[in-house]
C-alpha cells in the first residue's frame, strides 16, 4: 500500500523498532468481523456457520463475512462490524435501565452494540450531525429492533442545550484521520496530511467539550478513534484530564495484543497507560484507541436538567394521539399483539411512535426516529410499520404467517406472495425461520406486499 511519506517518516519516529511491523501490516488483508443480536429470539446459525472464529474480547463478536442480502442481515439479526471496533461497545458497558448517548453513532455499529448490552432497557440517544448518515443509522437501528432507542439528527453543541447532566454513560467515537482504516478503506488516505491529525483534534476537543456538559456525576464518557494519531488519542485526553479535574481515567481490561496507552506521546502524564491502543501489528483487526473517563462526584453543583416549555413545534413536531386514531391503533394492536404495552404514543404528522421511557420532551431538537415506529395512519386505517415487525417476538404475535426462504425473497423483492391457507382477510406478521420479516396484508390468501419500496432487492 503507498502510504504518505510524511506518515511513514512519522510513525517511524514514533514506534522506533516496532515501525518496520507496523508499516508492514498495511499489505496484510484487513480483518472483517460481526456481532449477532442478543434483542433476538434466536442464534443467527446461517451467519455464523461461516465465521472463522469468535473475537475473544467481545461475546457476541465473531471474524467473517455477512452477506448483506441474507436473512439475517435484513432481519437484523447480524451487524457487520470491524474487529477492534466491537471492542468500544464492551469497554462502554452500559447497564439496562441507564440513559445513555451515542454522540456521534453513524451508520450505527456502536449503537446497536450498546442497546444489546443494555438489553434494550433504558435510553439510548443515538445522535448523528449529517441528515444522510442519521438515516442509515436509523435504518440500522431499526433493523436491530431496538424500542428504547431514538434517533436525533443534531449537532453536539445543540444537544447539550437539551441534554444538561443527563446521561449516566455517553460515548464518543469521534470523526477522526481514520489512519486506523487506511487498510480497509485505503481511499481515506487521500485526505490525510501532516496537519490532518491536528484539524481532527480542534474538532473533536469541541465535541468533547459538549459531552461532558450532558454527563452526570458519577457518569462515564469513553472516547474513542480510528486512528493512531497522538495527536487525536492521548493528546485529547491529556486535554481533557488537565481542564476538567473532575475527570479522571478509568481501568480497561486488555486482552493479549493489546497494548497501553502512550504517556510519552503526550505530557507524559502516567494515567495515559490506561487508555487502550489496538494495533493491527499486534492484533487481528484494525487501528484502533479507546479511553474510558469517570466524572467524579467532585463535581458538586452540576447544572440541573433544563425545564422546557411544552409546546407543540409548528412542523414536524410530535403530539398525543387523538381517540379515533387511537381506536384504530388499538384494533390492530388488539388483533396482532394484544399484550404489547406502548409507553408513550406520539404522532409526528401521520407516523405514529411509541416514545421510550426516560424523555419526553423532545421539542425543539432534530429527531429522525423519535422511538419504536409503529405505523402509519390512512384515511380510516392504520398501517403497521416494519420497524414494530422487526422488533417483535414471533412468540408474543397471534396473528403470523410463517414463510418459506422463497416466499421471503418474493417479500423483499416487492412482490405479492401466495399462500396456500384459508385464514381470514386482514395483516398478519411474516415470520421466516424464526426472524420476524415485516407485516403483510392477506387478502384472499394473497399476501399484499408493504415492504418499503427503498429496501426492496
Ligand atoms: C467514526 S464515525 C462514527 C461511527 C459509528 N460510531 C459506528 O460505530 O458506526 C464518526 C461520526 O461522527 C460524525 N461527525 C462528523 N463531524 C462531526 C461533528 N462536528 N460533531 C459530531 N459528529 C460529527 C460523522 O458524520 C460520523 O458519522
Amino acid at each position: 500500500m503507498q502510504l504518505p511519506t510524511a506518515f511513514v517518516e512519522k510513525y517511524r519516529q514514533l514506534l522506533g523498532d516496532e515501525a518496520p511491523a507496523f508499516l508492514a501490516s498495511f499489505d496484510q488483508p484487513s480483518y472483517a468481523g460481526f456481532r449477532v443480536n442478543p434483542l433476538k429470539p434466536g442464534e443467527p446459525t446461517a451467519t455464523i456457520d461461516q465465521a472463522s472464529g469468535k473475537v475473544p474480547y467481545v461475546p457476541t463478536g465473531y471474524y467473517g463475512q455477512v452477506n448483506g442480502k441474507s436473512l439475517d442481515h435484513v432481519t437484523g439479526w447480524v451487524y457487520s462490524q470491524e474487529p477492534s471496533a466491537m471492542y468500544v461497545g464492551e469497554i462502554v458497558d452500559p447497564q439496562p435501565g441507564e440513559r445513555v448517548l451515542d454522540l456521534c453513532a453513524a451508520p450505527g455499529g456502536k449503537s446497536t452494540h450498546l442497546i444489546g448490552l443494555m438489553k434494550d432497557q433504558g435510553l439510548l440517544v443515538a445522535n448523528e450531525i449529517f441528515r444522510k448518515r442519521a438515516k442509515v443509522l436509523a435504518e440500522n437501528l431499526e433493523r436491530w429492533g431496538t424500542k428504547s432507542t431514538v434517533v436525533m439528527n443534531e449537532s453536539p453543541d445543540e444537544l447539550e442545550k437539551q441534554f444538561p447532566a443527563f446521561f449516566d454513560r455517553i460515548l464518543i467515537d469521534a470523526p477522526c484521520s481514520g489512519e486506523g482504516m487506511f487498510r480497509k478503506e485505503p481511499a481515506g488516505i487521500e485526505y490525510w496530511n501532516p496537519d490532518y491529525p491536528a484539524e481532527c483534534a480542534n474538532r473533536q476537543r469541541k465535541i468533547i467539550a459538549s459531552a461532558i456538559k450532558m454527563l452526570k456525576p458519577g457518569g462515564t464518557l469513553v472516547y474513542s478513534t480510528c486512528t493512531f494519531a497522538p495527536e487525536e488519542d492521548e493528546q485529547n485526553i491529556a486535554w481533557i484530564l488537565d481542564n476538567y479535574p473532575s475527570m479522571t481515567m478509568a481501568e480497561v481490561q486488555k486482552y493479549p495484543g493489546m497494548d497501553d496507552g502512550r504517556p510519552d506521546w503526550a505530557n507524559g502524564n502516567p494515567e495515559l497507560t490506561k487508555a487502550v491502543r489496538l494495533f493491527p501489528h499486534h492484533i487481528k483487526g484494525e487501528g484502533h484507541f479507546i479511553a474510558k473517563l469517570q466524572y467524579g462526584e467532585a463535581m458538586t453543583n452540576p447544572p440541573a436538567p433544563a425545564k422546557k416549555k411544552r409546546r407543540r413545534k409548528k412542523r414536524g413536531g410530535h403530539a398525543s394521539l387523538p381517540k379515533e386514531q387511537l381506536q384504530e391503533f388499538n384494533a390492530l394492536k388488539k388483533r396482532l399483539v394484544p399484550n404489547y404495552q406502548p409507553h408513550h404514543l406520539l404522532t409526528f404528522g401521520d407516523q405514529l411512535y411509541d416514545l421510550p421511557a426516560g424523555i419526553d420532551d423532545l421539542t425543539d431538537m432534530t429527531v429522525m426516529r423519535p422511538g419504536l415506529h409503529l405505523g402509519t395512519f390512512k384515511k380510516r386505517r392504520f398501517e403497521p410499520a416494519l420497524a414494530w415487525a422487526l422488533a417483535l417476538d414471533p412468540d408474543e404475535v397471534g396473528q403470523k404467517i410463517v414463510l418459506t426462504q422463497d416466499q421471503w425473497r418474493q417479500y423483499v423483492h416487492g412482490d405479492t406472495v401466495q399462500t396456500n391457507n384459508d385464514l381470514p382477510n386482514g395483516w398478519y406478521l411474516l415470520v421466516c425461520d424464526r426472524h420476524t420479516c415485516g407485516f403483510g396484508k392477506l387478502v384472499n390468501g394473497t399476501i399484499k406486499n408493504f415492504y418499503p419500496k427503498g429496501l426492496r432487492f
